[in-house]
């Protein structure tokens, strides 16, 4: 059965997002955290550092005692002793009094704040002169001055870089509550279709799909699970659809997504129990004939055959999905950067464009250059270093436009 497409726009598409939820979660080693997306908040069980402590080599004071130092009229203190490092002082400081300490030790009570040694001149061993004064707190980290006790540090939905990472293991945690990594199920479809290891008969082309959707996904920090090839049939495909539906936490399907004799992929999607079609077709170019389905819990994506479509859509729509799927709180994280157009880039109303573009460096300035070609030209992708984004009302833009690239 053939159904039209009743396309919606990509923001329609995108506000499915709360059609979804998060995979769920588990407790790791922080030291396998990098880039996991943190499941409970992060809350600090002490002050950070927790103690005073100096950021350079010299004398601990009492800052007002240095107020009017200078080269030609220095103070003189008189010096109570030496902070080893990773010791608790066994003095306290007063007005007038220094103590040796180096970067990472920790003030006495009474001191506020650190000379540095270029600043001083040594007297004698119990006696300093000091050249510049220094204010409260300075060349110092106050005891919570980085988090106090009880603050949340990092929030449920953060993703983990290594500064994170480094955080939480300063704060002593040793394990964390993180989302699982999702897995993505890839499926190709059509008889013309064949694996990579053969030698394609005339009208066969091997499968690119797979691998692209695959590269994609693992750039994305998630795990592709490939399921091969199916036959235009629409048995074959269901068994295909519900293996990989009960294996990962989403499904991508690449093929037969158009409304051709051919085109299962909806035929498929309809006939499973519990699933509902939530989009087929999408105002997008490329990417068009682009289908959202929810089984059960689980997005079920029909994506374009045609090798660029496939990617674009993958790039634009669903990894903000897989970025939910993840947990993470941040779903869209597509950096964009600014570059001039090369030439007149013309545009549909009503739809949402994205174009391949190269961009090069001349003058000190980005130029985006339009990469031509049809979306079934693979050559297009490996050409481009971005995607220019035309919005739904603007007719085409004329060269010398500043514009924002989406990286690829
Ligand atoms: N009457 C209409 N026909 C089509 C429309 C339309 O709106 N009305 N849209 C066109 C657009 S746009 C696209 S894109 C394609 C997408 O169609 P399908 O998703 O059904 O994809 P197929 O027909 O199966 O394949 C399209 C093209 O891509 C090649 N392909 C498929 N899978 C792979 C793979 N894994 N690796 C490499 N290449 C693949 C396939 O051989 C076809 O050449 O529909 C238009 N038609
Ligand atoms: O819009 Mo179709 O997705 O290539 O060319």
């Amino acid at each position: 059965m053939n159904h039209f497409f009743k396309v919606k726009s990509l923001e329609e598409v995108k506000s499915l997002i709360k059609e979804f939820s998060p995979v769920g979660s588990e407790t790791i080693p922080v030291c396998d955290a990098f880039s996991r997306i943190l499941a409970s908040d992060l809350i600090a069980p002490k002050d950070m550092p927790g103690f005073r402590r100096a950021t350079m080599d010299g004398y601990a004071v009492v800052s007002s005692s240095t107020f009017g130092a200078s080269e030609s009229s220095p103070a003189w203190f008189d010096i109570v002793g030496t902070i080893l490092m990773g010791e608790i002082p066994d003095f306290d400081l007063a007005p007038g009094q220094a103590a040796k300490i180096s970067t990472g030790g920790m003030l006495p009570k009474g001191a506020d704040s650190v000379v540095m040694v270029e600043h001083t001149e040594l007297v004698d061993d119990v006696s300093v002169e000091i050249y510049k004064s220094v204010a409260p707190l300075q060349h110092v980290i106050d005891a919570s001055e980085d988090f106090a006790k009880q603050d949340t540090v990092l929030s449920k939905g953060t993703l983990i870089r290594p500064q994170e990472e480094g955080l939480a293991a300063g704060l002593g945690f040793a394990r964390i509550e993180a989302y699982k990594i999702p897995r993505v199920g890839i499926i190709s479809t059509g008889d013309e279709i064949i694996p990579i290891e053969e030698e394609p008969a005339p009208g066969k082309i091997r499968d690119i799909n797979s691998y692209t959707l695959a590269g994609f996904i693992k750039e994305a920090r998630a795990i592709p699970v490939r399921y091969g090839i199916v036959k235009d049939d629409l048995v074959a495909l269901k068994a295909a659809i519900k293996k990989a539906l009960d294996e990962t936490d989403m499904v991508l399907l690449s093929g037969g997504s158009s409304v051709g004799t051919r085109d299962f992929t909806i035929d498929a999607l309809s006939s499973l129990p519990d699933t509902k079609i939530l989009v087929h077709g999408m105002s997008v170019s490329p990417g068009k004939p682009t289908i959202l389905a929810k089984a059960g819990k689980k997005p079920v994506w029909g994506l374009p055959g045609q090798v660029v479509s496939a990617m674009v859509v993958l790039k634009i729509v669903v990894i903000p999905f897989l970025n939910m799927l993840k947990g993470l709180a941040q779903k869209d994280r597509t950096i964009r950067i600014p570059a001039k157009l090369t030439r007149n880039v013309s545009s549909a109303q009503g739809r949402r464009d994205f174009v391949r573009v190269l961009l090069e460096k001349k003058d000190n300035q980005l130029l985006a250059k339009p990469v031509l070609g049809k979306s079934g030209l693979i050559r297009t992708m490996i050409h481009a270093d971005g995607l220019l984004e035309i919005g739904d009302h603007v007719e085409g833009l004329e060269k010398g436009t500043l514009v924002d690239i989406i990286l690829l």
